[in-house]
């Protein structure tokens, strides 16, 4: 894999042109979703659109109702100011305005960000289909996988940008949501191919807290994001196991590696310097000491109840990416005949499932392949 550096340019497609020209207009947007990242990210969209006269004040988060002690989760939010179920202690700027409803969330968005859990997208994409603006673009927060339709796997950015025909670029970092909403400095990676739209993101995005840096890699940024909560679930076997910090640290090395291998075998022209922007080896730490699927998975060794029943349990109603992820991965290698080029991925996904006993995910890396090389 080439160590080139990532460059920002324009395209000059009509299309592109198109959209470009009609960015002179007050930009509207939309959250797609307002889960724990996206509800800190409205706390973001909101503060920052009223600092630019061309985007407009009020930006619509669509919310997937539920009901709170006989009360709509949508009208809470747009009463109290707060996602008190998915982010709680921390005010939302009174311009973001919860919609329960998906279209008319999203239907006069000029940028839509999508940010659900990813087994959630394609219904909504569904749902969305031929009810927004035809020159709206898009933001994948999104850090998965799904299955493609003619069999593979297939990143959650082609997916949106396939079922909606819509331009879709990536933001992916090490932003634990928690962290980013009580403003406590940190970085992140936008994947865009666009500089114009990159620019335009950025003014949604970018604070004196939450620094932005604009790449052109937009897979392997994305790679990045959806492969590291998979490593994170090692990372948590290892906690549950006791095996202390050099085993923990060969666990993150080895991942980063078969990450790497990944977009080399399968995204080819990744770069390698992707790997050490925020969506890389920064979120790979990140989610590997605090996040979610770090904490689930070191649980799911001390209790041995299954990931969903712990998911349920330890959650509240938040959802886990990395063994959705696993599986998906392991489903691609495995019709391909590839799991051994992996196996630290293979491993997590195993025990995961109740295919392996957590005790021997050690014994399926001490001959790894970057082991064998001179
Ligand atoms: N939470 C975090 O620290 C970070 C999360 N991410 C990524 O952002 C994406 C979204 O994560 P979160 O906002 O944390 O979500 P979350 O894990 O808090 O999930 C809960 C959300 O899913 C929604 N939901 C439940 N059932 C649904 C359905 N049937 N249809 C649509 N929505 C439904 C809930 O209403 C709620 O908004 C994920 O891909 C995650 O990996 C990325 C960076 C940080
Ligand atoms: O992606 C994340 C931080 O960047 C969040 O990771 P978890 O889903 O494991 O909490």
């Amino acid at each position: 894999m080439a160590f080139s550096t990532n460059i920002c340019y324009a395209c000059s497609t009509n299309q592109t042109l198109t959209r470009i020209a009609s960015m002179s207009e007050t930009k509207k947007v939309c959250i797609v979703g307002s889960g724990n990242w996206g509800s800190a990210i409205a706390k973001i969209v909101g503060n920052n659109v009223q600092k630019h006269d061309y985007l407009d004040n009020r930006v619509t988060m669509h919310v997937h109702e539920e009901v709170l002690d006989g009360k709509k989760l949508t009208e809470i939010i747009n009463e109290t100011h707060e996602n008190v179920k998915y982010l709680p202690g921390h005010k939302l700027p009174a311009n973001v305005l919860a919609v329960p409803d998906i279209v008319d969330a999203a239907k006069d968005a000029d940028v839509l960000i999508f940010v659900v859990p990813h087994q959630f997208i394609r219904g909504l994409c569904k749902s969305m289909l031929g009810k927004i603006k035809s020159t709206a673009v898009g933001l994948s927060l999104i850090k998965g996988f799904d299955r493609a339709e003619g069999g593979g796997i297939e990143l959650i950015s082609h997916i949106i940008q396939s079922e909606l025909n819509i331009p879709v670029s990536v933001l992916m970092g090490a932003n634990l949501a928690p962290e980013v909403a009580n403003e406590m400095f940190c970085e992140t990676t936008i994947g865009c191919k666009d500089k114009t739209i990159g620019n335009l993101f950025r003014d949604i995005i970018q604070t004196d807290y939450f620094r932005v840096v604009v790449v052109d890699d937009v897979d392997t940024v994305e790679v990045c994001g959806a492969l590291k909560n998979i490593v994170a679930c090692g990372a948590g076997f290892v906690d549950g196991l006791g095996l202390g910090d050099n085993t923990k640290a060969a666990v993150i090395r080895l991942g980063l590696m078969e990450m790497i291998k990944f977009a080399e075998v399968f995204y080819p022209g990744s770069k390698l310097s992707t790997f050490f922007e925020s969506c890389g080896v920064a979120d790979l730490i990140t989610t590997c000491y605090g996040g979610r699927n770090r904490k689930v998975s070191e649980a799911f060794v001390r209790t041995k109840k299954t990931i969903k029943e712990l998911e349920d349990e330890m959650l509240n109603g938040q959802k886990l990416q990395g063994p959705f992820t696993a599986e998906e991965v392991n489903y691609m290698l495995k019709s391909k005949g590839m799991e051994d080029r992996f196996p630290l991925f293979t491993a997590i996904h195993k025990i995961c499932v109740g295919e392996l006993p957590p005790e021997q995910m050690v014994d399926c890396i001490r001959q790894h392949p970057e082991h064998m090389i001179c």
